[in-house]
């Protein structure tokens, strides 16, 4: 049986990378979440070990001593870091999967992983990433400000990646990257 891919969808704060993630997930039910943990605290509706699991500093610390993490990375305020043995094991028998992390996260990922599917997501331009992430209404403008100067960074280091995908508009960003995967899933091994 041949492995499933290890998919990592990058972008700055904002860009739509969990709207993106959530209905290309509808598109394709076998495709297998990574559920991340961190140490920040809830957003409103946000449930843990269903779009984290929220640890305290002590449990993230512990998580990283014992070797639980695949990857981990501070982001602004707060540590965030993904959980190993889930991805390995779901890779190991041959399902997809898909992590959706920052991206000093991602270039520790692809150091482990070279043959993972690396794609950034970009914004249409930088005015309208800062109207996503404000009109999305759960950052305080410290935050916002820190996560625009992080996101400048951020872009710059898209050359690192597989694939860079224009969220412009959520269905045709899906399909782009069902067209990835699908081309991933005939590449030809060398
Ligand atoms: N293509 C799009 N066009 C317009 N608005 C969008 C688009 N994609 C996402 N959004 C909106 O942008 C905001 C941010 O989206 P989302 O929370 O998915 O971003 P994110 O990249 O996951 O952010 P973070 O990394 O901070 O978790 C949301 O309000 C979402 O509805
Ligand atoms: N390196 C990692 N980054 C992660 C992980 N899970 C999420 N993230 C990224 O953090 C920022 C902030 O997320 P938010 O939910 O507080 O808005 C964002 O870019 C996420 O993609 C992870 O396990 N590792």
């Amino acid at each position: 049986m041949s492995k499933g891919l290890l998919i990592v969808l990058s972008g700055p704060s904002g860009v739509g990378k969990g709207t993106v993630c959530s209905a290309l997930r509808k598109r394709l039910p076998g495709l297998v979440y990574s559920v991340s943990a961190t140490t920040r605290s809830p957003r409103e509706g946000e449930q843990h070990g269903v779009n984290y699991f929220f640890k305290s500093q002590e449990e993230f610390r512990d998580m990283i001593a014992n070797d639980q993490l695949l990857e981990y990375a501070q982001y602004v305020e707060n540590f965030y870091g993904t959980p190993r043995d889930f991805v390995e094991q779901t890779i190991e028998a041959g399902n997809d999967i898909i992590l959706e992390i920052e991206v000093q996260g991602a270039l520790k990922v692809k150091e482990t992983f070279p043959d993972g599917v690396f794609i950034f997501l970009t914004p249409p331009s930088l005015k309208e990433l800062k109207d996503r992430i404000v009109g999305r209404g759960t950052e305080t403008e410290s935050v916002i400000h820190n996560r625009m100067s992080v996101a400048e960074e951020e872009i710059a280091l898209m050359r690192h990646y597989d694939y860079a995908v224009v969220n412009d508009e959520v269905d045709k960003a899906c399909m782009r990257i069902e067209s990835i995967i699908v081309a991933e899933h005939c590449r030809i091994a060398k």
